[in-house]
């Protein structure tokens, strides 16, 4: 391979992109800009994704990382070119060389597929416009340029010119990767949280973004929050979930309103207990929030709300009982919700109770309801049966220890939004007229909130 040709017409030694505007360093963010790292790449050091069945001899799999989908960028970092050397680049890549001492290295067509300029990116729809096809096989740049903004690159093909701002290539640095990544962690809890469980305001929630952001966070880090003061109506409640985002309708509608009528063929829609859980678990894709909002219970008592953190829980089935964790890793539960006569809901297969990021390994959710659990025909090995029902014993001892359990009874005015991904709840038998209205939000738009309420737009669309 031809040595890196230095670049044509760089009269002058680079230019540090920072050096002269420091004053124009960008306002620190009242908020870390957090964004999502949605670029897993697929060869990245992962642990092999679970087993279909439950292997009687495979060793436990290695604890994952913490978990990486998070990226917090540094809020005002700004990357600054080397003093030393100047951008190269041969017949197939170009060569950045930061002050940091270390060199990134983008290839021509990946650099040209992601020209940001409004011919190739729409500006408003922030989609790719390129033809990606369309860019030759051998493309080569004419010129780079290292200006203020950006690195500038004159396209030989057709005299094309692109820019890539010093922070989008800092942070889409491949070869090597260079962004550090802080994940804000999980806070795990168990009963003591009764003692200061996290919450936020009604008027924080509905007057202001930062307000949203706070309830977000508290959502993602704890898994659960109260919203103190909101009227206790359905109209009320509405209002404040779609502060996060449209509502998810189901099979249960909008925003429900339930009670023990059975109007609906779901136990929710009884006066019975219900053991905690993890709803809609016959869903390809299940609920990513739940907000429960008691309306009112009068003429009777009970109905107690439960709730465990089933992220906790699984940490602890790990450690206390590695076999146990692996089976429920790898057996697939099949699920359904049938009551109702219109609908028999499935999903397209089934899932185990512990589901692992496909690339990074970590727990990304837990899938339990043992009463919508359908009959499990399909065992490679029949061992395999009585391993399962072991394994589920030991999943539920965790689950009802005393100190996984965080009881509290639902109040009207204070509305519980919990992630479904990782909580588990249920609730006390009652009697009485119990009256509680609700919805649910999918992961993804939850995920989508959180990120935009906790970052500026401009650095969560650097990051995609
Ligand atoms: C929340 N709401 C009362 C409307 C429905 C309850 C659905 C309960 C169902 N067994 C599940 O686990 O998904
Ligand atoms: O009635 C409650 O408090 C909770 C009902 C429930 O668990 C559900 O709807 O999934």
């Amino acid at each position: 391979m031809a040595a890196p040709r230095s670049i044509t017409r760089i009269l002058k030694s680079l230019p540090n992109p920072c050096s002269h505007h420091h004053h124009r360093r960008r306002r620190a963010s009242l908020l870390p800009a957090v964004v999502l790292d949605k670029r897993y790449s697929s060869n990245q050091q992962s642990r092999q994704p679970p087993h279909p069945h439950p292997p009687s001899k495979r060793p436990p799999p290695p604890p994952p990382p913490p978990p990486p989908h998070l990226l917090l960028a540094a809020a005002d970092a700004r990357p600054k070119l080397s003093e030393h050397h100047k951008i190269t680049f041969d017949e197939k890549k170009t060569l950045v060389p930061w002050e940091e001492g270390k060199t990134s290295h983008f290839q021509h067509v990946w650099m040209r597929d992601h020209c940001q300029c409004s011919e190739c990116f729409h500006p408003e729809t922030k989609q790719r416009v390129l033809d990606t096809f369309s860019i030759p096989k051998n493309i080569q740049p004419d010129m780079v340029e290292a200006e203020e903004k950006g690195m500038k690159i004159k396209w030989k093909n057709d005299g094309h010119e692109s820019l890539y701002p010093w922070e989008w290539l800092h942070l889409h640095s491949y070869n090597p990767r260079l962004e550090r990544y802080i994940s804000p962690q999980f806070k795990f809890w168990g009963s003591e949280i009764a003692e200061g469980p996290p919450e936020v305001g009604y008027d924080a929630v509905m007057e202001s973004d930062s307000g949203v952001g706070e309830w977000t966070r508290k959502i993602h880090k704890y898994g659960f929050c109260y919203v103190n003061g909101v009227p206790a109506t359905p109209g009320a409640t509405k209002e404040v979930v779609e502060r996060i985002a449209h509502i998810k309708h189901t099979h249960y509608g909008g925003l429900w309103d339930f009670t023990s009528d059975l109007s609906r063929k779901d136990t929710a829609y009884t006066t019975l207990a219900l053991g905690v859980h993890t709803d809609t678990t016959y869903f390809s894709d299940p609920a990513g929030l739940q907000l429960f909002h008691l309306l009112s219970h009068t003429d009777g008592s009970g109905g107690q709300s439960i709730l465990v953190d089933g992220f906790r829980a699984a940490k602890i089935l790990r450690e206390e009982n590695p076999a146990a964790y692996r089976v429920l890793s790898n057996v697939r539960i099949p699920s359904h919700s049938s009551g109702n006569h219109d609908s028999s809901i499935q999903p397209y297969a089934p899932f185990p109770v512990f589901n692992h990021h496909p690339v990074n390994g970590e727990l990304i959710f837990v899938r339990w309801n043992n009463d919508d659990r359908a009959t499990m025909d399909r065992w490679d090995d029949p061992a395999d049966v009585e391993r399962f029902y072991e394994a589920t014993r030991a999943w539920n001892d965790v689950l009802k220890r005393r100190e996984s359990e965080y009881w509290e009874q639902l109040v009207p005015g204070r509305p519980l939004i919990l992630d479904n991904w990782r909580v588990l709840h249920g609730r006390a038998a009652f009697d009485g007229k119990r009256r509680l209205c609700g919805a649910y939000i999918s992961r993804d738009d939850f995920m989508s909130r959180f990120v935009l309420s906790n970052s500026k737009r401009e650095d969560v669309l650097k990051a995609l």
